[in-house]
């Protein structure tokens, strides 16, 4: 039996859409695995209720093809479905560390993230691995097809989830199809700020590179209060905001000390809104760790 936690992560930051990925210290996934002849799923936990428990259909099911890996599984879900936080990536992540350890077949943890992202071709119709890239490896990735690099990076952060799902397969569909060239001079620029400032584990650099004048706000506009959540959570300090993942949950980045009131404010601005949302007062962390086997 292995049983391993995979964290909650946040991807895109912005202007890095579907490459940079970021792991949180808070929630996570557990995913316990033991061999047997035929893949069986029980999920509990976290909004348990609107995932399947059919391998067809579960993205730890295409890990478990992936692998030639048939076990019992249970997942205990921490990271609620449908929040932009890299739930389904979570327990992919998760399936993949445990599943390469039970059956000994030998992976490395960054041979595993391909492995890993079968599972959200199975929910979203595209096999990124910017979620389960930081899930698998920690810290803040920068994923593209040629492989990832993650940095340990040091950066206070404040996610906001609304009572409210948004799949990222329909948040998917807001995406423009193409970008002006300024656009695009604009987005490198800020991408490229945001990776130094993940060298220098600078809240402010990488709050400055969040900005993104393409696929956000399409996507914000799929989230009621968005602008006021925004605009609440740099009054009280914040260097950079921006829709996570998908979204619903919205990301904020915080200097030392200033994640409570960044967080206060954000879900102040929810409630006047007329939706109800939980604040995770949490910062860049590490990826999936084997919690007994
Ligand atoms: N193990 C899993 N964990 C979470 N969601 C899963 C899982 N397997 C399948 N799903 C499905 O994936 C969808 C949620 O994934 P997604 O829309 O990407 O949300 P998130 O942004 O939270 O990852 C839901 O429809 C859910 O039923
Ligand atoms: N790059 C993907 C990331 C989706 O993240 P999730 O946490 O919402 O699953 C996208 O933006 O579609």
């Amino acid at each position: 039996m292995v049983t391993v936690r995979a964290p909650a992560t946040s991807a895109n930051l912005g202007s890095g859409f579907d490459v940079f990925g970021a792991a949180l210290t808070r929630p996570a996934d557990v995913v316990t695995v033991e061999k047997a002849a035929e893949t069986t799923i029980e999920v509990t936990g976290a909004g348990a209720q609107y995932i399947p428990e059919d391998p067809e259909k579960n993205t730890v099911g295409a890990v478990v093809e992936a692998l030639d890996a048939p076990a019992r599984i249970h997942i205990d879900k921490g990271v609620r479905p449908a929040s932009g936080l890299g739930s389904s990536a979570a327990s992919a992540a998760a399936a993949a560390v445990a599943l390469n350890r039970l059956y000994d077949r030998g992976y490395s943890r960054s041979e595993l993230v391909p492995i890993a992202a079968e599972g959200e071709a199975v929910v979203s119709g595209v096999a990124h691995s910017d979620n389960v890239a930081p899930s698998i490896l920690g810290g803040f990735t920068v994923t593209t097809s040629e492989g990832t690099h993650a940095v340990d990076a040091s950066i206070p952060l404040v996610v906001c989830l609304p009572d409210v799902a948004v799949s990222t397969r329909d948040a998917r569909r807001v995406v423009p199809e193409t970008a002006s060239m300024d656009a695009l001079v604009e987005t490198v620029g800020n991408a490229a700020t945001l990776a130094v400032g993940m060298c220098r584990s600078d809240p402010d650099l990488v709050g400055a590179g969040m900005s993104d004048p393409v696929v956000t706000p399409e996507r914000a506009r799929l989230i009621t209060g968005y602008d006021d959540v925004r605009a609440a959570a740099f009054d009280a300090g914040a260097t950079g905001v921006t829709v996570s993942g998908a979204g619903p949950a919205i990301l904020a980045v915080c200097r030392g000390g200033r994640r409570r009131g960044v967080a206060a404010a954000m879900l102040d601005a929810f409630a006047d809104a007329g939706i109800d949302a939980r604040a995770y007062q949490t910062r860049i962390g590490r990826g999936s760790t084997v919690l007994e086997e």
